[in-house]
């Protein structure tokens, strides 16, 4: 069955003290609570992946991820991190295609699966990110981009591939913006997601996967967004970086 997951996409937020008291406080907090085997994931950023994998050791309920890393496993890429380094530092997951990246960063489709591939390759579980942008719902093409997302980077995988993906759908429109989509609206574009990935590969793959809801989620809108049969569970920005607002969002899954 597939598993529900809250995870917290830190970005370029919290020093290292900051990382390992946020850590802390959650891990107090979720030490007598019954998270019914969901997966609580954070991503800090590179430099906080260290101490923040030393405290998970601590309390093995968290997850660590990484926020990116590079496609090729050494050589002249100032700036870089590789997958073997995260692995060897015992980061078993990462985030790849957030629209950050692909905005600001120019990651595309193409190297997107050049990326993934190498991570399943290092045995890590990939949390893929894709949306549309505001002007691709407007013009009632947000179906098509979301399609076109999944299969340029991700349906070039084998069916057994898909047990270390997990999807993050987050409409850029509503990342940092204090817009959300609305609970249909998540659901609506969630059971498309999932009706794609039935037809390129079978009902089973696509009932496995586990499909997060990412833009704005906030303690007060969570419950509803997660009560959608197919949302399971959420990807979170600004609200992950309070251990409060953070734990009241596992909390509502
Ligand atoms: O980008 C996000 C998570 O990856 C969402 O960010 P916000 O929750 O701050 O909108």
């Amino acid at each position: 069955m597939r598993k529900k997951i809250v995870a917290g996409n830190w970005k370029m937020n919290l020093t290292s003290v900051q990382s390992e008291d946020l850590v802390a406080v959650l891990s107090e907090k979720l030490e007598n609570f019954n998270n019914n085997g969901k997966r609580i994931i954070v991503a800090p950023t590179f430099v906080n992946l260290v101490p923040v994998v030393a405290c998970d050791d601590r309390n093995a309920m968290i997850e660590v991820a990484a926020q990116n890393m590079h496609q090729a496993s050494s050589g002249a890429f100032t700036g870089e991190i590789a997958a073997n380094m995260l692995q060897t530092i015992g980061v078993p997951n990462v985030i790849l295609g957030h629209s950050e990246r692909r905005a600001y960063f120019g990651e595309t489709d193409a190297l997107l699966a050049e990326k993934v591939e190498v991570a399943l390759e290092h045995n890590m579980q990939v949390i893929f990110c894709f949306g549309e942008e505001l002007e691709d719902r407007k013009s009632n093409k947000h179906f098509d981009v979301v399609e076109s997302q999944l299969k340029n980077a991700l349906f070039q995988l084998p069916a057994s591939a898909w047990d270390d993906i997990v999807l993050a759908y987050e409409p850029v429109w509503a990342i940092g913006t204090g817009e959300t989509a609305s609970p249909e609206q998540a659901q609506e574009m969630h059971e498309f997601i999932r009706k794609t990935i039935a037809e390129a590969y079978s009902a089973e793959v696509a009932d496995e996967v586990s499909i997060l809801y990412g833009g704005s989620v906030k303690p007060a809108n969570a419950k509803e967004i997660f009560s959608k049969p197919d949302v399971d569970g959420g990807l979170i920005g600004g609200a992950s970086l309070k251990a409060d607002d953070f734990f009241a969002i596992i909390d509502a899954m």
